[in-house]
């Protein structure tokens, strides 16, 4: 079978992705959700006219000239206003957030201000007229657009739909991805290791990529090499209503390698099996009903690369968030060869140096070696067929961090 090329096996596993159905959640834990509409402002803020500062509230025509002095009639506080009227000569002591009395329209902050007797004050600094009132409607008015559909719920956000008065608020639902993975040498991390045994360390990075786009993990732990362990751990990943599995390991074309089998004996249809990608090569794509199923490859580069790559921008789609892969120019620090059919991901070091951003590629590139991707914050992208590139040529890059 031929390799499918990067992009095309991208295309096809988006083609048909959307957005989840939308929910109600409460606001407490609406954070990092995505707005499925549009918000409309319930109220108006600040619904009153109301002090920015800590003062006194005056007439302007009653502080043309300076100094001037003034009664204070009464105080208004935040949740607390005045009700009178203000006249002549008469001042309200005012604090900020409270409503500005009637007849009044200027606040004078009180470093300006000097306290005479009880009751008495004496304005000693110019202002200007309106000076420290915020107008009703400043912020928002009542049946405002505030935000849009696919907003991602941030702690701005997440104020300004508390501040419109919405208790709970209406988001894509969100992906839930149910992580198996395989191999009868794996054990959790923390484990005594045996002869021939490694810790299961794919689940935890994998697990972290889907997080990073909002997605809720189900780690369903570690399949033995039997078809019929495998598949019963996608069964458990259908029961619990998974959006997207992903197994780890079994992928490639080993005798022990069932994990194709176990998924088309749950009713997966295969939609693409290797692709034209170093490291990743024996990525798989497949449906079981809507579930999407992505077989990522054991070797653990091949699989945080395959999640960068393909599970990211599919759960992000399913959540409703807008994702694209933060890809960059430079220039190399370092010659590379030229490259045959497959398009590389190679783990370098990228530094800023005089307004260029200079790549190094790692020497050793052995897809199972974890500190060096690690030790990379980003992939020089190598076409299929690039040539041999020397130092200071220009190189795409995908920042890892
Ligand atoms: N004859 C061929 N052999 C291999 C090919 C090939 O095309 N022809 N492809 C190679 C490539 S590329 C990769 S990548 C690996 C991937 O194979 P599998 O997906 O079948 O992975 P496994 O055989 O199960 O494991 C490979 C390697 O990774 C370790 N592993 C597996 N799962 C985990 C995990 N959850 N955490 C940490 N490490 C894991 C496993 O112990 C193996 O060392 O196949 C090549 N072979
Ligand atoms: O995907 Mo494999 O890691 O190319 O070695």
């Amino acid at each position: 079978m031929a390799l499918v090329p990067v992009p095309e096996a991208l295309e096809r596993l988006l083609a048909d992705a959307q957005a989840l159905p939308a929910e109600n959640v409460a606001l407490h834990e609406a954070f990092d959700r995505v707005l499925a509409e549009p918000l409309f402002a319930l109220r108006t803020q600040p619904p009153f006219d109301a002090s920015a500062m800590d003062g006194y509230a005056v007439r302007f025509a009653d502080i043309a000239t300076l100094p001037a002095r003034l009664t204070v009639i009464g105080t208004a506080a935040a949740g607390r206003g005045f009700d009178g009227s203000v006249g002549n000569g008469q001042a309200v002591r005012i604090f900020t957030g409270a409503p500005v009395p009637q007849s009044v329209d200027t606040i004078v902050i009180q470093e300006n201000v000097r306290v005479l007797a009880e009751g008495h004050i004496e304005v000693v600094e110019p202002t200007r007229q309106g000076r420290n009132i915020r107008l009703a409607g400043l912020d928002f008015t009542e049946g405002d657009r505030l935000l849009e559909a696919g907003r991602r719920l941030d702690a701005a956000a997440l104020s300004l739909v508390a501040s419109a008065n919405y208790p709970s608020v209406r988001v894509v639902g969100r992906p839930l991805v149910a992580i198996v993975a395989t191999g009868d040498e794996l054990l959790p991390a923390g484990s005594t290791l045996g002869p021939g045994q490694i810790i299961s360390s794919n689940a935890y990075g994998v697990a972290a990529s889907a997080r990073t786009v909002g997605a809720e993990v189900l780690d369903l732990g570690i399949a033995a090499d039997r078809k019929e362990s495998v598949a019963a751990l996608v069964r458990k990943a259908v029961a619990a209503g998974a959006n997207a599995i992903v197994t780890l390991g079994g992928a490639s074309v080993g005798d022990l390698d069932l994990v194709h089998e176990a998924l088309t004996g749950e009713g997966m249809t295969l939609d693409f099996w290797k692709i034209a990608m170093r490291p990743g090569k024996p990525f798989m794509f497949g449906r079981l009903g809507a579930i999407r199923c992505l077989g990522l490859p054991g070797n653990p580069v091949a699989s945080l690369v395959c999640s960068e790559l393909f599970l990211k921008p599919l759960l992000a789609r399913l959540g409703g968030r807008d994702y694209r892969h933060d890809m960059r120019d430079a220039i190399l620090g370092a010659a590379m060869p030229a490259n045959e059919h497959r398009q590389d991901y190679v783990r370098a070091a990228a530094v800023q140096s005089d307004n260029k951003l200079v790549a190094t590629p790692f020497g050793v590139q052995d897809s199972s070696m974890l500190r060096k991707l690690a030790d990379a914050n980003a992939l020089i992208v190598r076409e299929p067929f690039a040539e041999a590139s020397e130092v200071g040529a220009a190189c795409r890059l995908l920042m890892l961090r």
